[in-house]
């Protein structure tokens, strides 16, 4: 028994999210994204960890990385990389947008939506509505219930 737990928990380390967030949308939910990779990273690598940075403004990457191009193709061959998909889509943003549609069509990806209604916002009907009950999951939350839904996700993997 305690052998074959090996494996499983060692695969389960090596587990690869991609975090999706807004950049050039805005930053007003940056510390909040800190506390979502810093969740994350309990359940796996997270390829995406600058997004959370509270040294990337809304101008993005291109000061530190280079063009944008180089910054969409690596965040698309990532995204082929990742097991999985967390993005936070309160605030609204065309880049993550764009990571939900891309990794909607990569067919195995599993795929969860943040999306805190005490912002007063509409969630996209483009996200909400691709919700499906399975691959593709839209969680309306607030803060203190972080922790609890991202158990919650991580473990129905497992029973996949
Ligand atoms: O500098 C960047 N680096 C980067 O990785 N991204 C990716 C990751 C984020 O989940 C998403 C944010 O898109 P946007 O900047 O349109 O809000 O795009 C986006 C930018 C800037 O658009």
């Amino acid at each position: 028994l305690e052998a074959s737990m090996v494996p499983g928990d060692s695969s389960r380390s090596r587990m690869k999210i991609y975090f999706c967030g807004s950049i050039r949308g805005g930053r007003s939910d940056q510390q909040l994204y800190q506390r979502i990779v810093q969740e994350l990273q309990k359940y796996g690598s997270v390829l995406t960890e600058h997004v959370s940075s509270p040294e990337l403004s809304d101008e993005g990457e291109l000061a530190t990385t280079g063009d944008d191009r180089d910054i969409h193709d690596r965040d698309v061959d990532w995204l082929k990389q990742s097991d999985v998909v967390v993005a936070e889509v309160t605030q609204p943003s065309l880049g993550v947008g764009y990571e939900l549609g891309r990794a909607v069509d990569m067919k195995k990806k599993k795929m969860l939506c943040l999306f805190r209604p005490s912002s007063g916002r509409t969630l996209s009907a483009m996200i909400r509505g691709a919700e499906d009950g399975k691959r593709f999951l839209v969680r309306d939350y607030s803060e203190e219930e972080l922790e609890t839904i991202l158990r919650e996700f991580f473990s129905s993997l497992e029973a996949v």
